[in-house]
C-alpha cells in the first residue's frame, strides 16, 4: 500500500484549447479512498489516467509511495484498474478472468487458484468460478473485474465509473459491497464518478471538479454541510443548496431580499451596504410561522414518495424546499418558511466563496 501525491499537473490534450487538467495537486493518504466526482468533462478521467499512466501530463509530478513515477510505464506502477468499459473476457470463465493478471505475471499455479478462491469467496463470485462471462449478470461481470483487479495486491486501486452500467438496484447493493469489500481491503483507491450519492456514500474524502481544477475537496459531510464556494453548493444535494441574492441593511443587521429580511450573522456586518449571497439546503427550510420566517408563493408541490418537494418563490427568488412527504397546500399560495440560522452559509458574491462566519 502507499500514498498517492499529485503535484501541479497540467494535461492538455492535443488540439484542445483549455486544460483538461489544470494544476491539479491532491494528496491520497495509504489507505485512504479518495472519489473525484464533478459534471461531464472536468478532467476526472484525464486525472486517473495520467495516475495509471495511459496518460502523460505536460508538467506537475505524481508518486506513489516514496517513488516518482511521472513518467514510468503503467505496468511499473503497481496498480490495479477498473474501468467502466474494462470488459472481462468472453472466451475465459470466471476463475481464468480473475487469475489472468497473475498468471500473465508468472505467479505460480497454486498461488494463482489460492488468491482466485480468495477474491471469489470476498466478492460471492464462489459458485460461478467455472461459468463464462455471457451466463453471468451485469453485476456478476462487474464483481469478477473488480475481483481481477483485487487479487494483484497492487498498492493503489485505480476505478473509473465501476458501477455505471449497472441498473440502479444492483448499483444500489453493489456500492454497498464495494464500500465494505474496500474497507476490508484497506488498499489506497482512486474512484472517479459523476454520481454524488456513490462519491458521498463511498469516500473518506471527495474531490468534487470543475473545469480542470479541484474546487473542493474533503469529508463527504464536509463538502455537503459545507460547500466551500457556490459551485459546489450547487452541484451536490438533489436539488442542490438554494441561493438568495440581497444587500445587508446599512446597519449590518439584516439581509434585504427584496422586500423581506433575514437576520445576517454579527461577522458579516463588513457587509452593511453590500449584496451577499445565502445558501441553504432544501431539506433545511421549515415550513412553519414563528420568529423570522418568511412569506414564500407555492408553485409547485411534487409528492416524492420519501418527501414533498416544494418550488417556492421568495421575494420573487426561486427556492426549493423538500418538506415532510404528508405535506398539502394549493399552489398560489402563500407559505411561511423558516430558514435557521444554523442552516445559513454565506457567500461572497464576488468570488463565489463561502464566508467563515465562526
Ligand atoms: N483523448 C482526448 N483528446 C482530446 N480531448 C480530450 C480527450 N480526452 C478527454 N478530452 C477532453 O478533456 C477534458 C476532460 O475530459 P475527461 O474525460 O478527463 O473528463 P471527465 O470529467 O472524466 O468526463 P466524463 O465524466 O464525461 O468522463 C474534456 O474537455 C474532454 O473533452
Amino acid at each position: 500500500m502507499a500514498e498517492v501525491v499529485l503535484r501541479d499537473l497540467v494535461k492538455t490534450y492535443a488540439g484542445a484549447t483549455v486544460r483538461a487538467t489544470d494544476e491539479v495537486s491532491l494528496e491520497v493518504a495509504d489507505g485512504e479512498f479518495m472519489v473525484l466526482l464533478g459534471p461531464s468533462g472536468c478532467g476526472k478521467t484525464t486525472l486517473l489516467r495520467m495516475v495509471a499512466g495511459l496518460e502523460l501530463p505536460d508538467s506537475g509530478q505524481i508518486v506513489i509511495g516514496d517513488q516518482d513515477v511521472t513518467y514510468l510505464e503503467p505496468r511499473r506502477r503497481n496498480l490495479s484498474m477498473v474501468f467502466q468499459s474494462y470488459a472481462v473476457f468472453p472466451n475465459k470463465n470466471v476463475a481464468e478472468n480473475i487469475g489472468f493478471g497473475l498468471r500473465v505475471r508468472g505467479t505460480p499455479a497454486a498461488e494463482v487458484r489460492r488468491k482466485v478462491e480468495w477474491a471469489a469467496d470476498l466478492l460471492q463470485l464462489s459458485p460461478y468460478l467455472d461459468r463464462y462471462p455471457a451466463k453471468l449478470s451485469g453485476g456478476q461481470r462487474q464483481r469478477v473485474a473488480v475481483a481481477r483487479a483485487i487479487v494483484m495486491d497492487a498498492d493503489v486501486l485505480l476505478m473509473d465509473e465501476p458501477l455505471s452500467n449497472l441498473d440502479a438496484l444492483l448499483r444500489l447493493s453493489f456500492r454497498a459491497e464495494l464500500k465494505k469489500l474496500v474497507g476490508e481491503l484497506g488498499t489506497t483507491t482512486l474512484y472517479v464518478t459523476h454520481d454524488q450519492v456513490e462519491a458521498l456514500s463511498l469516500g473518506d474524502r471527495v474531490a468534487v471538479m470543475r473545469e480542470g481544477r479541484i474546487a473542493q475537496c474533503d469529508a463527504p459531510t464536509a463538502v455537503y454541510d459545507d460547500p466551500a464556494n457556490e459551485f459546489v453548493g450547487g452541484f451536490l444535494g438533489s436539488p442542490p443548496m438554494n441561493f438568495l441574492t440581497g444587500t445587508v441593511e446599512r446597519d449590518g443587521s439584516k439581509l434585504d431580499l427584496g422586500g423581506q429580511s433575514l437576520a445576517v450573522p454579527h461577522a458579516l456586518s463588513t457587509f452593511a451596504g453590500r449584496t451577499l449571497k445565502l445558501g441553504v439546503r432544501p431539506e433545511a427550510i421549515e415550513v412553519a410561522g414563528g420568529d423570522g420566517a418568511l412569506q414564500g408563493e407555492l408553485q409547485v408541490l411534487e409528492p416524492l414518495g420519501s418527501s414533498a418537494l416544494l418550488t417556492t418563490e421568495i421575494c420573487g427568488q426561486p427556492v426549493k424546499v423538500q418538506a415532510p412527504p404528508t405535506f398539502r397546500a394549493e399552489p398560489g399560495g402563500s407559505l411561511s418558511l423558516r430558514i435557521p440560522p444554523e442552516a445559513c452559509r454565506w457567500y461572497d458574491p464576488e468570488t463565489s466563496l463561502l464566508l467563515e462566519v465562526r
